[in-house]
C-alpha cells in the first residue's frame, strides 16, 4: 500500500501549494458533456434513494459504511467509470473507490464544519456538478483552551481558508486536510473571493469577484477499507 507521506505523483502538479499538506485541485477534470451524463443519471435515480437532510439532500451508493465493515453494493455503471478514473490516479494508495455519497445542495443550503471520520481511507476526493461552491477549512476546536476556561474562538475565527470548487472540477483532500481540519459549506447564495480562497490561481476567479450560486450536486468518492466479505454474508442469510 502507497505510504500516506507518498506524494499522489499523476497529480503533483495539481497541488495546491497554499495549503497545509495536502490538497489537489484539477480543474475541468471532466467534460461538460460528462457533466451533463452525470447530473442525469443523478436525477434519474429512483425518489427513494434520495435522504432529506436538513440544508441538503443526498443519496449513499456502495453500501452503508459501518464500524463493523460495509456490506458492499456494487457502483453502477454510471458512477463506476468516474470512480475508476479518480482510482487510477492512486488517490486510495492503489485501492478502488468503493463509494460515493451524492449531495445535492440548492442556492443557500451548506453542510456544518464536521469531519469526515475513521470508517474511510483517509483521502476524500470531489466531484464537483452544476455549480461552484466554497468549500471552508477550520481549526477544530481547542479542548486545552476550554479546560484552561480560555475564551473559545468563535467559527469565524477558526476558519483559516477556502477552497473554490468550480463545476466539472475534481478536489483529492488527504493528511492534514483530512485528518487534521474540519470542513463545512456556508449556507449562502454567494461567494466572495477573499485572500483566503487558496486555490484561486488555479481557477477562473480573481480577488474581489462574488459568485452566485446555483443548485450543485457533489460526487464525494471514498474507498471504505473495511468492508465485509460478499460470499460472508450471504452464508450467513441462508
Ligand atoms: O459537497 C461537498 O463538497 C462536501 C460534502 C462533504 O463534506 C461530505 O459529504 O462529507
Ligand atoms: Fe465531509
Amino acid at each position: 500500500m502507497q505510504e500516506p507521506s507518498t506524494k499522489i505523483l499523476a497529480l503533483e502538479a495539481f497541488r495546491v501549494e497554499q495549503a497545509p499538506p495536502t490538497a489537489y485541485y484539477v480543474p475541468n477534470f471532466i467534460t461538460e458533456s460528462e457533466e451533463a451524463c452525470l447530473l442525469n443519471q443523478v436525477y434519474a435515480a429512483p425518489k427513494p434513494k434520495w435522504t432529506q437532510l436538513s440544508g441538503r439532500k443526498l443519496q449513499n451508493w456502495g453500501g452503508l459504511p459501518h464500524p463493523k465493515g460495509m456490506v458492499p453494493e456494487m457502483l453502477p455503471a454510471w458512477l463506476w467509470h468516474c470512480a475508476e478514473k479518480i482510482s487510477f490516479l492512486g488517490a486510495f494508495g492503489g485501492k478502488l473507490a468503493n463509494h460515493v455519497l451524492v449531495n445535492e445542495y440548492l442556492p443557500g443550503q451548506g453542510i456544518m464544519p464536521h469531519e469526515d471520520g475513521p470508517l474511510y481511507f483517509p483521502t476524500v476526493t470531489t466531484v464537483s456538478l452544476g455549480s461552484h461552491t466554497l468549500l471552508d477549512f477550520y481549526h477544530p476546536v481547542n479542548r486545552g483552551q476550554q479546560a484552561d476556561g480560555e475564551q473559545v474562538q468563535t467559527e469565524e475565527q477558526r476558519h483559516f481558508l477556502s477552497l473554490l470548487l468550480e463545476p466539472r472540477s475534481l478536489l483529492v483532500l488527504r493528511e492534514d486536510m483530512y485528518l487534521r481540519y474540519l470542513h463545512g459549506i456556508q449556507p449562502t447564495t454567494s461567494d466572495t473571493i477573499t485572500e483566503k480562497v487558496a486555490n484561486v490561481m488555479a481557477c477562473g476567479a480573481v480577488l474581489g469577484d462574488e459568485l452566485h450560486r446555483g443548485t450543485r450536486v457533489s460526487l464525494t468518492i471514498r474507498h471504505v477499507p473495511k468492508v465485509l466479505k460478499t460470499a460472508i454474508f450471504l452464508g450467513r442469510r441462508k
